[in-house]
Protein backbone atom coordinates (compact mmCIF):
# COMPACT_ATOMS: atom_id res chain seq x y z
CA UNK A 1 0.00 0.00 0.00
CA UNK A 2 2.47 2.36 0.95
CA UNK A 3 5.03 1.35 -1.85
CA UNK A 4 1.73 2.31 -4.53
CA UNK A 5 1.46 5.47 -2.94
CA UNK A 6 5.30 6.12 -3.12
CA UNK A 7 5.06 5.44 -6.89
CA UNK A 8 2.17 7.21 -7.52
CA UNK A 9 3.75 10.55 -5.98
CA UNK A 10 6.70 10.09 -8.05
CA UNK A 11 4.75 9.36 -11.18
CA UNK A 12 2.87 12.42 -10.35
CA UNK A 13 6.07 15.07 -9.85
CA UNK A 14 7.44 13.58 -13.49
CA UNK A 15 4.34 14.22 -15.02
CA UNK A 16 3.90 17.75 -13.28
CA UNK A 17 7.21 18.86 -14.38
CA UNK A 18 6.53 17.87 -18.16
CA UNK A 19 4.22 20.48 -18.67
CA UNK A 20 5.28 22.03 -21.24
CA UNK A 21 3.39 25.45 -20.06
CA UNK A 22 6.03 25.04 -16.92
CA UNK A 23 8.89 24.78 -18.33
CA UNK A 24 7.99 28.06 -20.61
CA UNK A 25 7.46 30.09 -17.36
CA UNK A 26 10.85 29.60 -16.91
CA UNK A 27 10.60 27.22 -13.46
CA UNK A 28 13.18 24.80 -14.94
CA UNK A 29 11.07 21.63 -14.51
CA UNK A 30 12.81 19.54 -16.36
CA UNK A 31 16.16 21.09 -14.47
CA UNK A 32 14.38 19.21 -11.60
CA UNK A 33 13.32 16.15 -13.20
CA UNK A 34 17.14 15.91 -13.89
CA UNK A 35 18.09 16.34 -10.69
CA UNK A 36 16.06 13.45 -9.28
CA UNK A 37 18.50 11.65 -12.28
CA UNK A 38 21.31 12.77 -11.43
CA UNK A 39 21.57 11.60 -7.92
CA UNK A 40 22.76 7.62 -9.73
CA UNK A 41 23.92 9.23 -12.87
CA UNK A 42 27.86 8.68 -13.64
CA UNK A 43 30.31 11.43 -13.14
CA UNK A 44 31.18 13.28 -16.42
CA UNK A 45 31.36 16.65 -17.30
CA UNK A 46 28.13 19.60 -18.04
CA UNK A 47 28.13 20.63 -21.59
CA UNK A 48 25.66 22.96 -22.77
CA UNK A 49 24.44 23.65 -26.47
CA UNK A 50 23.49 27.26 -27.54
CA UNK A 51 21.71 27.07 -30.17
CA UNK A 52 20.37 23.50 -29.82
CA UNK A 53 17.27 23.70 -31.31
CA UNK A 54 18.17 24.79 -34.70
CA UNK A 55 20.04 22.52 -37.93
CA UNK A 56 23.53 21.71 -36.50
CA UNK A 57 21.77 22.18 -32.65
CA UNK A 58 19.67 18.82 -33.00
CA UNK A 59 21.62 16.77 -34.23
CA UNK A 60 24.50 17.77 -32.00
CA UNK A 61 22.14 17.25 -29.14
CA UNK A 62 21.60 13.71 -29.98
CA UNK A 63 25.38 13.00 -30.55
CA UNK A 64 26.81 14.79 -27.63
CA UNK A 65 23.55 12.78 -25.08
CA UNK A 66 25.48 9.16 -27.02
CA UNK A 67 28.64 11.19 -25.36
CA UNK A 68 29.48 8.70 -22.34
CA UNK A 69 31.90 11.82 -20.87
CA UNK A 70 29.09 13.49 -20.82
CA UNK A 71 26.58 14.15 -17.64
CA UNK A 72 24.88 16.68 -17.27
CA UNK A 73 23.50 17.98 -21.00
CA UNK A 74 21.72 21.83 -21.19
CA UNK A 75 20.05 22.68 -24.38
CA UNK A 76 19.51 26.45 -24.73
CA UNK A 77 17.75 28.36 -27.68
CA UNK A 78 15.44 30.85 -28.22
CA UNK A 79 12.39 29.00 -29.75
CA UNK A 80 11.49 25.12 -29.79
CA UNK A 81 13.72 23.70 -26.81
CA UNK A 82 11.03 22.10 -24.97
CA UNK A 83 10.54 19.78 -27.81
CA UNK A 84 13.73 19.07 -28.49
CA UNK A 85 14.64 18.56 -25.04
CA UNK A 86 11.40 16.17 -24.48
CA UNK A 87 13.05 14.12 -27.40
CA UNK A 88 16.18 14.06 -26.35
CA UNK A 89 15.88 12.97 -23.05
CA UNK A 90 14.19 9.73 -23.92
CA UNK A 91 17.45 7.90 -24.92
CA UNK A 92 18.59 5.85 -22.63
CA UNK A 93 22.16 6.69 -22.30
CA UNK A 94 23.95 8.50 -19.17
CA UNK A 95 23.86 12.46 -19.39
CA UNK A 96 21.19 14.12 -17.99
CA UNK A 97 19.32 16.65 -20.52
CA UNK A 98 17.96 19.69 -19.21
CA UNK A 99 16.04 22.59 -21.33
CA UNK A 100 16.27 26.64 -21.71
CA UNK A 101 14.01 28.77 -23.40
CA UNK A 102 14.94 32.42 -24.04
CA UNK A 103 17.14 34.97 -22.74
CA UNK A 104 15.71 34.95 -19.34
CA UNK A 105 17.11 31.35 -18.75
CA UNK A 106 20.87 32.09 -20.60
CA UNK A 107 22.16 32.34 -16.97
CA UNK A 108 20.76 28.55 -15.79
CA UNK A 109 21.36 27.25 -18.82
CA UNK A 110 25.50 28.58 -18.23
CA UNK A 111 25.63 28.12 -14.51
CA UNK A 112 28.73 25.32 -13.93
CA UNK A 113 29.37 24.51 -17.04
CA UNK A 114 32.19 22.85 -18.51
CA UNK A 115 32.34 23.03 -21.72
CA UNK A 116 29.85 25.60 -24.17
CA UNK A 117 28.81 24.88 -27.99
CA UNK A 118 27.87 28.01 -29.66
CA UNK A 119 26.00 26.51 -32.98
CA UNK A 120 23.56 29.54 -32.68
CA UNK A 121 22.95 32.18 -35.92
CA UNK A 122 21.78 32.17 -38.99
CA UNK A 123 23.08 29.90 -41.73
CA UNK A 124 23.96 31.37 -45.25
CA UNK A 125 21.52 30.40 -48.37
CA UNK A 126 23.04 30.13 -51.93
CA UNK A 127 24.79 33.48 -53.20
CA UNK A 128 26.24 34.71 -49.83
CA UNK A 129 29.89 34.31 -48.16
CA UNK A 130 29.80 33.80 -44.55
CA UNK A 131 30.87 36.82 -44.09
CA UNK A 132 27.57 38.26 -45.05
CA UNK A 133 25.90 36.69 -41.88
CA UNK A 134 28.20 39.20 -39.63
CA UNK A 135 25.55 41.60 -39.19
CA UNK A 136 22.97 39.32 -37.16
CA UNK A 137 25.57 36.34 -36.01
CA UNK A 138 28.07 39.10 -34.20
CA UNK A 139 25.51 40.27 -31.75
CA UNK A 140 23.94 36.55 -31.08
CA UNK A 141 27.62 36.13 -30.08
CA UNK A 142 28.65 39.05 -28.69
CA UNK A 143 25.23 38.59 -26.30
CA UNK A 144 25.93 34.98 -25.70
CA UNK A 145 29.74 35.22 -25.27
CA UNK A 146 28.37 38.07 -22.04
CA UNK A 147 26.60 35.02 -20.48
CA UNK A 148 29.17 32.64 -20.59
CA UNK A 149 31.56 35.59 -18.75
CA UNK A 150 29.34 35.98 -16.09
CA UNK A 151 27.82 32.34 -15.36
CA UNK A 152 30.83 30.01 -16.37
CA UNK A 153 33.45 31.91 -16.92
CA UNK A 154 35.92 28.89 -16.74
CA UNK A 155 33.98 26.73 -19.38
CA UNK A 156 36.17 25.86 -22.83
CA UNK A 157 34.17 27.53 -25.64
CA UNK A 158 33.90 25.85 -29.27
CA UNK A 159 32.36 28.14 -31.41
CA UNK A 160 30.69 27.35 -34.64
CA UNK A 161 28.50 30.42 -35.58
CA UNK A 162 29.91 31.98 -38.53
CA UNK A 163 31.39 33.57 -39.93
CA UNK A 164 34.04 31.67 -37.83
CA UNK A 165 37.11 34.56 -39.19
CA UNK A 166 34.99 37.41 -37.24
CA UNK A 167 33.26 35.28 -34.50
CA UNK A 168 36.09 34.27 -32.63
CA UNK A 169 37.83 37.58 -32.23
CA UNK A 170 34.54 38.93 -31.03
CA UNK A 171 34.14 36.16 -28.39
CA UNK A 172 37.82 37.52 -27.05
CA UNK A 173 36.93 40.84 -27.32
CA UNK A 174 33.59 40.33 -24.95
CA UNK A 175 35.92 38.06 -22.35
CA UNK A 176 38.54 40.25 -21.90
CA UNK A 177 36.14 43.17 -21.33
CA UNK A 178 34.68 41.16 -18.53
CA UNK A 179 38.34 40.53 -17.19
CA UNK A 180 37.53 36.52 -17.94
CA UNK A 181 39.51 35.94 -21.31
CA UNK A 182 41.73 33.06 -21.00
CA UNK A 183 43.42 32.12 -24.90
CA UNK A 184 43.17 28.78 -24.84
CA UNK A 185 39.73 27.93 -23.67
CA UNK A 186 38.19 29.95 -27.02
CA UNK A 187 38.14 27.79 -29.67
CA UNK A 188 36.53 28.33 -33.74
CA UNK A 189 35.80 25.03 -34.67
CA UNK A 190 37.24 24.16 -37.83
CA UNK A 191 36.41 20.12 -37.93
CA UNK A 192 34.23 20.15 -40.39
CA UNK A 193 37.06 21.77 -42.92
CA UNK A 194 38.98 18.48 -41.66
CA UNK A 195 36.43 16.24 -42.18
CA UNK A 196 35.70 16.80 -45.58
CA UNK A 197 39.55 17.29 -46.38
CA UNK A 198 39.83 13.86 -45.21
CA UNK A 199 36.71 12.57 -47.30
CA UNK A 200 37.79 14.15 -50.44
CA UNK A 201 41.95 12.73 -50.16
CA UNK A 202 40.28 9.77 -49.45
CA UNK A 203 38.14 9.44 -52.36
CA UNK A 204 41.71 10.26 -54.34
CA UNK A 205 43.65 8.04 -52.58
CA UNK A 206 41.06 5.39 -52.80
CA UNK A 207 41.43 4.16 -49.29
CA UNK A 208 39.14 4.65 -45.90
CA UNK A 209 38.83 7.88 -44.80
CA UNK A 210 39.43 6.85 -40.95
CA UNK A 211 43.08 6.53 -42.14
CA UNK A 212 43.33 9.59 -43.67
CA UNK A 213 44.97 12.83 -41.59
CA UNK A 214 44.66 16.04 -43.48
CA UNK A 215 46.16 19.25 -41.49
CA UNK A 216 43.62 22.03 -42.60
CA UNK A 217 44.94 25.85 -40.99
CA UNK A 218 44.66 29.57 -41.93
CA UNK A 219 40.32 30.15 -41.10
CA UNK A 220 37.16 28.79 -42.25
CA UNK A 221 35.88 30.52 -45.68
CA UNK A 222 37.14 30.41 -48.81
CA UNK A 223 40.56 31.05 -49.08
CA UNK A 224 41.64 30.87 -45.54
CA UNK A 225 40.90 27.29 -45.27
CA UNK A 226 44.28 26.20 -46.50
CA UNK A 227 44.66 21.91 -46.47
CA UNK A 228 48.19 20.87 -46.58
CA UNK A 229 48.50 18.36 -48.83
CA UNK A 230 52.00 17.63 -48.59
CA UNK A 231 51.16 16.82 -45.03
CA UNK A 232 49.33 14.33 -45.57
CA UNK A 233 48.73 10.79 -43.84
CA UNK A 234 49.60 8.51 -44.65
CA UNK A 235 51.95 10.22 -46.85
CA UNK A 236 50.92 10.79 -50.56
CA UNK A 237 52.10 12.66 -53.39
CA UNK A 238 49.43 14.30 -55.46
CA UNK A 239 49.62 15.78 -58.96
CA UNK A 240 48.80 19.05 -59.69
CA UNK A 241 46.14 19.29 -61.11
CA UNK A 242 44.73 17.13 -57.99
CA UNK A 243 46.34 19.57 -55.61
CA UNK A 244 44.42 22.20 -57.66
CA UNK A 245 41.06 20.24 -57.41
CA UNK A 246 40.98 18.96 -53.44
CA UNK A 247 41.98 22.32 -52.44
CA UNK A 248 38.87 24.16 -54.31
CA UNK A 249 36.85 21.46 -53.19
CA UNK A 250 37.88 21.87 -49.35
CA UNK A 251 37.47 25.74 -49.64
CA UNK A 252 33.96 25.53 -51.39
CA UNK A 253 32.85 22.49 -49.50
CA UNK A 254 30.35 24.80 -47.21
CA UNK A 255 29.30 26.31 -51.07
CA UNK A 256 28.97 22.80 -52.21
CA UNK A 257 26.12 21.90 -49.44
CA UNK A 258 24.75 25.29 -49.53
CA UNK A 259 23.95 25.42 -53.11
CA UNK A 260 22.57 21.41 -52.75
CA UNK A 261 20.40 22.65 -50.19
CA UNK A 262 19.14 25.42 -52.37
CA UNK A 263 17.82 27.84 -49.76
CA UNK A 264 17.35 25.46 -47.30
CA UNK A 265 20.21 26.32 -44.91
CA UNK A 266 24.40 24.87 -44.91
CA UNK A 267 25.66 22.05 -43.50
CA UNK A 268 23.88 20.76 -40.02
CA UNK A 269 24.64 17.11 -40.27
CA UNK A 270 28.11 16.97 -41.06
CA UNK A 271 28.68 20.03 -39.25
CA UNK A 272 27.13 18.10 -36.15
CA UNK A 273 29.39 15.02 -36.61
CA UNK A 274 32.35 17.69 -36.93
CA UNK A 275 31.29 19.07 -33.81
CA UNK A 276 30.45 16.28 -31.40
CA UNK A 277 33.78 14.94 -32.92
CA UNK A 278 35.68 18.42 -31.84
CA UNK A 279 33.63 18.81 -28.34
CA UNK A 280 34.36 14.77 -27.90
CA UNK A 281 38.30 15.75 -27.83
CA UNK A 282 37.95 19.05 -26.07
CA UNK A 283 36.14 16.48 -23.13
CA UNK A 284 38.94 13.54 -23.63
CA UNK A 285 41.46 16.43 -23.06
CA UNK A 286 39.79 18.10 -20.20
CA UNK A 287 39.97 14.49 -18.60
CA UNK A 288 43.24 14.51 -18.93
CA UNK A 289 43.95 12.13 -22.38
CA UNK A 290 47.29 12.41 -23.86
CA UNK A 291 48.29 13.18 -26.78
CA UNK A 292 44.51 14.49 -27.96
CA UNK A 293 45.63 16.82 -31.09
CA UNK A 294 43.12 18.74 -33.65
CA UNK A 295 43.31 21.70 -35.68
CA UNK A 296 41.56 24.70 -34.39
CA UNK A 297 40.63 28.51 -34.79
CA UNK A 298 42.72 29.94 -31.68
CA UNK A 299 44.84 32.66 -30.66
CA UNK A 300 48.19 32.07 -31.71
CA UNK A 301 51.78 33.40 -32.18
CA UNK A 302 52.27 30.68 -35.59
CA UNK A 303 51.79 33.91 -37.97
CA UNK A 304 51.76 37.72 -37.30
CA UNK A 305 47.93 37.37 -36.81
CA UNK A 306 46.05 36.61 -33.39
CA UNK A 307 43.66 34.29 -34.19
CA UNK A 308 44.50 31.29 -36.80
CA UNK A 309 43.81 27.69 -37.41
CA UNK A 310 46.75 25.27 -36.86
CA UNK A 311 46.66 21.56 -35.05
CA UNK A 312 46.24 21.91 -31.03
CA UNK A 313 46.87 19.72 -28.17
CA UNK A 314 43.94 19.49 -26.01
CA UNK A 315 44.36 19.34 -22.32
CA UNK A 316 42.81 20.12 -19.03
CA UNK A 317 43.09 23.50 -19.88
CA UNK A 318 42.06 23.45 -22.89
CA UNK A 319 44.66 24.19 -26.55
CA UNK A 320 47.31 23.77 -23.82
CA UNK A 321 49.77 23.72 -27.31
CA UNK A 322 49.81 25.13 -30.28
CA UNK A 323 51.53 23.90 -33.25
CA UNK A 324 53.59 25.14 -35.79
CA UNK A 325 52.60 24.85 -39.45
CA UNK A 326 55.59 22.70 -40.42
CA UNK A 327 57.08 22.55 -43.57
CA UNK A 328 55.32 24.10 -46.56
CA UNK A 329 55.61 23.57 -50.64
CA UNK A 330 56.07 26.76 -52.50
CA UNK A 331 51.61 26.10 -53.48
CA UNK A 332 50.91 26.10 -49.89
CA UNK A 333 53.01 29.16 -49.32
CA UNK A 334 51.22 31.06 -52.18
CA UNK A 335 47.95 29.97 -50.53
CA UNK A 336 48.83 30.89 -46.70
CA UNK A 337 49.73 34.74 -47.81
CA UNK A 338 46.64 35.29 -49.36
CA UNK A 339 44.66 33.46 -46.71
CA UNK A 340 46.71 35.61 -44.35
CA UNK A 341 45.40 38.47 -46.44
CA UNK A 342 41.55 38.10 -46.19
CA UNK A 343 42.01 37.08 -42.31
CA UNK A 344 43.51 39.53 -41.14
CA UNK A 345 40.42 42.19 -42.37
CA UNK A 346 37.92 39.60 -40.61
CA UNK A 347 39.31 39.79 -36.89
CA UNK A 348 39.76 43.32 -37.42
CA UNK A 349 36.18 43.30 -38.24
CA UNK A 350 35.05 41.31 -35.12
CA UNK A 351 37.28 43.44 -32.97
CA UNK A 352 35.71 46.32 -33.81
CA UNK A 353 32.41 45.40 -33.59
CA UNK A 354 33.08 45.14 -29.62
CA UNK A 355 35.74 47.79 -29.49
CA UNK A 356 34.03 50.65 -31.45
N1 LIG B 1 32.01 26.39 -38.10
C1 LIG B 1 31.53 25.66 -39.06
O1 LIG B 1 32.25 24.84 -39.64
C2 LIG B 1 30.11 25.78 -39.49
C3 LIG B 1 29.33 26.81 -39.02
N2 LIG B 1 28.01 26.90 -39.37
C4 LIG B 1 27.25 28.03 -38.82
O2 LIG B 1 26.48 27.58 -37.71
C5 LIG B 1 25.37 28.47 -37.50
C6 LIG B 1 24.09 27.70 -37.29
O3 LIG B 1 23.74 26.97 -38.45
P1 LIG B 1 22.37 26.11 -38.51
O4 LIG B 1 22.24 25.26 -37.31
O5 LIG B 1 22.32 25.49 -39.85
O6 LIG B 1 21.29 27.28 -38.42
P2 LIG B 1 19.75 27.19 -37.94
O7 LIG B 1 19.10 28.44 -38.36
O8 LIG B 1 19.17 25.89 -38.37
O9 LIG B 1 19.88 27.14 -36.35
C7 LIG B 1 20.36 28.22 -35.62
C8 LIG B 1 19.68 28.22 -34.28
O10 LIG B 1 20.19 29.32 -33.53
C9 LIG B 1 19.12 29.83 -32.77
N3 LIG B 1 19.38 31.18 -32.31
C10 LIG B 1 19.25 32.35 -32.96
N4 LIG B 1 19.52 33.39 -32.15
C11 LIG B 1 19.87 32.85 -30.96
C12 LIG B 1 20.26 33.39 -29.71
N5 LIG B 1 20.37 34.70 -29.53
N6 LIG B 1 20.52 32.53 -28.71
C13 LIG B 1 20.42 31.21 -28.88
N7 LIG B 1 20.05 30.63 -30.04
C14 LIG B 1 19.78 31.45 -31.06
C15 LIG B 1 17.92 29.74 -33.70
O11 LIG B 1 16.71 29.83 -32.97
C16 LIG B 1 18.14 28.38 -34.34
O12 LIG B 1 17.51 27.36 -33.63
C17 LIG B 1 25.35 29.38 -38.75
O13 LIG B 1 25.94 30.61 -38.44
C18 LIG B 1 26.22 28.63 -39.75
O14 LIG B 1 26.79 29.46 -40.70
C19 LIG B 1 27.42 25.98 -40.19
C20 LIG B 1 28.16 24.93 -40.68
C21 LIG B 1 29.57 24.78 -40.42
O1 LIG C 1 29.26 27.17 -45.71
C1 LIG C 1 28.58 27.58 -44.74
O2 LIG C 1 27.96 28.64 -44.74
C2 LIG C 1 28.56 26.75 -43.50
C3 LIG C 1 29.93 26.35 -43.18
O3 LIG C 1 30.67 27.08 -42.55
C4 LIG C 1 30.45 25.12 -43.78
O4 LIG C 1 29.67 24.27 -44.24
O5 LIG C 1 31.68 24.95 -43.79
Amino acid sequence: MEARAGANQRIARISAHLQPSNFQEGSDVLLKRGECRAKGGAPGFKVAILGAAGGIGQSLSLLMKMNPLVSVLHLYDVVNTPGVTADVSHMDTGAVVRGFLGQQQLESALTGMDLVIIPAGVPRKPGMTRDDLFKINAGIVRTLCEGIAKSCPNAIVNLISNPVNSTVAIAAEVFKKAGTYDPKRLLGVTTLDVVRANTFVAEILGVDPREVDVPVVGGHAGVTILPLLSQVKPPSSFTAEETEYLTNRIQNGGTEVVEAKAGAGSATLSMAYAAAKFAGACLRGLKGEAGVVECAFVDSQVTELPFFATKVRLGRAGAEEVYQLGPLNEYERIGLEKAKRELAGSIQKGVEFIRK
